[in-house]
């Protein structure tokens, strides 16, 4: 069964399904002044020789130490910079916010019902989020709506899928789902990140949520406030192959 021609919807968190200011003004600061002493804990540590040469390759600087890698780790986190060895950072110091009962992941209360219906309709639905699938899951398991762990099929990434600025991270997360590229939407308020899963032929939704201080439209793509009834066909299909640059994951899989 699908929902109008889709089978799979892939989610962005912050700013779609949860607040951008929760993650801002809750979850960022709560990790800030707790790199350096996480990063500490590890000393000794596989976990810890791995961060480091992840700093390593994310900076292009193989001799950095740990003070230069936390001093990167904090340079990141100052400037929102969505870098893959932050983002596990941030994970493991949110889990045990949420571990403590301190920290909630928030959800709009359209999200659930959205998901159930869904989930109904045959569609599958999956996280794409820049924070890593570890965060991601506690997000949801921890959701001020309760565990909502369930509704969710999957999560991707910026270390199994990729940036999500790049056409060909959404094109990883085909394959992935063995579902086709056009069967697929895209719901984000991000318009770079919209840009880049049309390119690689998936429907888009963009979402801008009433309490958002950016308050815009989203150039370029539709644009929703909740996921109250809304019906994921409303997400233009694509346009037909031939139409656009060949997209290998599509034809892989088609509809
Ligand atoms: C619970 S995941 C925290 C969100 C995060 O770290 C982030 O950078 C937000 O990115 P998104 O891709 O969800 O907008
Ligand atoms: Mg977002």
């Amino acid at each position: 069964m699908t929902h109008g021609g889709v089978t799979a919807v892939v989610l962005d968190i912050e700013g779609t399904t949860g607040s951008l200011t929760h993650v801002q003004d809750v979850l960022f600061p709560y990790a800030r002044p707790r790199i350096a002493g996480w990063v500490a804990a590890l000393r000794g540590s596989p976990e810890h020789a791995e961060l480091l040469d992840a700093v390593r390759a994310e900076t292009g600087e193989p001799a950095l130490d740990e003070a230069g890698a936390v001093a990167a780790l904090e340079g990141w986190a100052d400037t929102d910079t969505k870098a893959a060895p932050l983002k596990a950072v941030q994970g493991g110091i949110w889990a045990g916010g949420y571990r403590e009962g301190v920290l909630h992941g928030h959800v709009y209360p359209d999200v659930p019902p959205a998901l159930r219906r869904w989930r109904a309709a045959g569609v599958t639905a999956h996280v794409y989020s820049s924070g890593s699938a570890a965060a991601q899951r506690d997000w949801f398991r921890h959701s001020d709506l309760g565990d909502l762990s369930g509704l969710l099929h999957g999560h991707f990434d910026l270390e199994n899928a990729g940036p999500k600025r790049e056409p060909d991270s959404y094109r990883a997360i085909t394959a992935a789902l063995a579902v086709p590229a056009r069967a697929t939407v895209f719901l984000s308020d991000v318009a770079g990140e919209l840009d880049a899963a049309a390119a690689a032929g998936w429907r888009t939704l963009g979402v801008r949520r009433p309490d958002d201080p950016r308050g815009a439209d989203i150039e370029g793509h539709r644009t929703i406030s909740t996921f109250e009834g809304l019906d994921l066909s409303a997400s233009p299909a694509p346009a037909a192959a031939g139409d656009r640059t060949a997209d290998p994951a599509t034809e892989a899989f088609p509809a």
